[in-house]
């Protein structure tokens, strides 16, 4: 033992005199160039080379750390074995249902990419002292460093990361809830710079439990599918990869339901925007700004949140915007310049001008139980490309409800009780909401249900068959006639589903 110290002593004694020397005989440029022709030495001999992923670059957050962090999550918990050590630590992010899995501190762990094996090492170090910064950093500076073959990098390095990345993505989206964003602290920011306060979405609504005709959700299924795979179309056609829906109908038709489905189908995230929280088009601007891509940007009872009828121009706007359109009861405060300054050319540009593309597939949906009242100009093609009537409950509806609440098909309902709900299901003109309340309350007694159900439709039908009703309902045909005759083609090119 004595002489292992003994030649330790003499070894280091060597060193420092060398570096003594060194120091007086070259000058510190040289000796620095020869310091680095020295490991140049050495590496020339190492096989391997080294990659250093920090979480934290400058002040920002390294995108590239959190997705090897979710990537190797995924690997450490599919295989614990390709680990160091059998140790593994487990996170469940707010607003997500998945727990993930990570590297402890100072772990390891081996991957294999093309046949080729690299090693990660999870490295946790103290941080030593706070540099300045404008948000507080973490105590502890942590990275990721990628050990890989100097023969396997050129071919390798870039697709690897690249697959990682893309990896990741996907794991994102299949742990996070959909997230539901309003803006319903009117134009303020959180203390990270956000106008959008969210919650995690959990509607169970799907296009399975939507009832209304299979043939059009099945084209409006198709519709969003293809406009999620559109990357390539809408690049090679030069068009913004943006699709505007409009949803009309009575209440309780399902429009909110739809909205709720759609972003199940596609996993998108929901923006309900409020406008009548929205003070200026600036501040709807920075709204849509704020927006992620793969997002749902919802305006619900658009002809509520903003009067789009009395188009009149105003002198006093500043000659910032031609025309102005209050809220329906504006009082003084809500005159144009004051304090609700939202515009019609506003909102268009929000959903169709240069800014409405500061992201990517994003969809926008309005809804509004009084197509009617709209302007025109919001209902074009390209600002709305599909107009979708929600209707009264069809009995091609009324199937899909009755498999929703009372588990049951057309076969396990005797003929003459499904013959009598085909005859009186349409004239009926129920929504679909009041239709499942029926279903609700007799969802332990199927009989009762569609005894109650059959009653309750031929009550309806017949008072919609009254001399009374059926004036009524000429007057209300002869005012949709006018509209259509009005709002033109405004529709023309985008599809249309009305009925
Ligand atoms: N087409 C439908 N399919 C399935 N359920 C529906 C449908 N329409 C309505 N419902 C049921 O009725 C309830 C209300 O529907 P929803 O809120 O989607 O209607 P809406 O058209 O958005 O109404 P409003 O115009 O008042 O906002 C929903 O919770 C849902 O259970
Ligand atoms: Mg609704």
């Amino acid at each position: 033992m004595k002489e292992v110290w003994t030649t330790i002593a003499s070894l280091m004694g060597v060193w420092a005199f060398s570096r003594t020397l060194l120091t007086a005989i070259f000058p510190p440029e040289l000796l620095f160039t020869l310091t680095k022709l020295f490991h140049h030495f050495f590496n020339c001999f190492s096989s391997y080379c080294y990659y250093d992923i920090t979480e934290i670059e400058g002040v920002n957050t390294n995108e590239l750390y959190t997705a090897v962090q979710l990537y190797l999550s995924a690997t450490a918990a599919s295989s614990c074995s390709a680990t160091s050590s059998n140790r593994l630590s487990l996170t469940r992010g707010l607003n997500s249902s998945a727990i993930t899995f990570g590297l402890a501190h100072n772990d390891r762990i081996t991957d294999e990419f093309n046949g080729v094996s690299v090693l990660w090492e999870h490295i946790v170090t103290p941080r030593q002292s706070q540099t300045f910064s404008w948000r507080p950093l973490p105590e502890e500076k942590r990275g990721f460093t990628l050990r890989m073959n100097k023969r396997d990098k050129p071919y390798v390095l870039q697709s690897y990361l690249d697959f990682i990345t893309e990896k990741a993505n996907d794991i994102r989206r299949k742990n996070e809830d959909r997230l539901l964003h309003t803006n319903s602290r009117g134009g303020s920011l959180d203390s990270r710079g956000q106008p959008w306060e969210s919650v995690p979405f959990k509607h169970p609504s799907t296009f399975d439990t939507l009832a209304m005709d299979p043939l059009k959700k099945a084209e409006i299924m198709s519709d969003l599918r293809d406009f999620a795979d559109g990357s390539a179309f809408y690049t090679r056609t030069g068009r913004a990869w943006k699709r505007g829906y409009l949803l009309y109908g009575p209440p309780g038709t399902g429009k909110s339901s739809m909205i709720a489905a759609m972003a199940n189908f596609l996993g998108y995230d929901i923006y309900d925007l409020e406008l009548t929280e929205v003070q200026t088009n600036l501040e709807l601007r920075k709204l849509l700004m704020k927006t992620s891509s793969k997002s749902i940007i919802v305006i619900e009872d658009i002809d509520c949140s903003i009067n789009l009828t009395n188009r009149k121009e105003t002198n006093g706007g500043g000659g910032r915007d031609q025309c102005s359109f209050g809220l329906p009861e504006a009082g003084p405060e809500t005159e144009p310049g004051t304090n609700n300054s939202i515009t019609l050319s506003g909102l268009l540009n929000f959903t169709d001008g240069l800014w409405s593309c500061c992201g990517s597939e994003r969809i926008f949906v309005f809804t509004t139980n009084h197509v009617e009242k709209l302007d025109p100009a919001l209902l074009r093609s390209g600002r709305m490309d599909m107009h979708v009537f929600m209707s009264y409950c069809s009995f091609a509806s009324l199937k899909i409800l009755l498999k929703n609440y009372l588990g049951c098909t057309t076969d396990d309902v005797a003929p003459e009780v499904l013959r009598r709900l085909e005859e009186v299901t349409d004239a009926a003109e129920m929504t679909p909401a009041d239709v499942s309340e029926v279903l609700i309350k007799n969802r332990r007694d199927k009989d009762r249900a569609l005894r109650e159900l059959v009653e309750v439709l031929s009550v309806r039908a017949e008072k919609n068959r009254s001399p009374v009703r059926r004036r009524e309902g000429e007057e209300v045909a002869e005012e949709e006639e006018k509209r259509e005759v009005e709002s033109g083609d405004a529709a023309a090119g985008g599809g249309c589903f009305g009925e």
